[in-house]
């Protein structure tokens, strides 16, 4: 099993922390993983298009994080990169975590990626490798 990894790190210190929350559950599991780099939340639709049409991984997940500032753009890079990621996963049949944080504040944030569990929300990274591995092994047992 190998899965791509698609980071935009426009806040590095809070993608670090979900890079950690999703490799640690993938290590855990023996799970080969490779990362990819782009600039924001809105070019990791693309990038997972790109990397599907390999065919070199069985599953994909995305990791960002996007915070509002003071004008529309927040929701229009919110819904544009989850839509894009639904579009890539169900047309090319290939599962998808969606690990992009969409957050009010830093504070937010920080509690969905910290790998400290007493912060109190789930690290999102992890719960996008949970994701993605609960897929495969569906789609391994209707294989069967
Ligand atoms: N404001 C955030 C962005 N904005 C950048 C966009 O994702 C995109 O790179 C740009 O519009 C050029 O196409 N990206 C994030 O990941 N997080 C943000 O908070
Ligand atoms: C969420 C974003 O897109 C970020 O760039 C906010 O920018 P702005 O303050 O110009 O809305």
């Amino acid at each position: 099993m190998n899965i791509g990894i698609v980071l935009a790190p426009y806040y590095k210190h809070i993608i670090d922390g979900l890079y950690e929350g999703a490799t640690r559950y993938l290590s855990a599991k023996g799970i080969d993983f490779q990362y990819f780099e782009v600039a924001g939340a809105l070019e990791i639709p693309l990038a997972c298009q790109m990397l599907a049409k390999t065919e070199q991984f069985d599953g994909l997940i995305a990791l960002g994080a996007v915070i509002r500032g003071e004008t529309a753009h927040f929701d229009y890079v919110c819904a544009e990169s989850a839509r894009g990621l639904m579009e890539v996963s169900l047309q090319h049949n290939i599962p998808i975590g969606n690990g992009i944080l969409t957050v009010e504040n830093e504070s937010q944030a920080l509690a969905r990626s910290s790998e400290d569990e007493s912060m109190g929300k789930h690290n999102k990274g992890n719960e996008a490798a949970h994701a993605v591995v609960s897929l495969l092994e569906l789609k391994k047992t209707l294989q069967r």
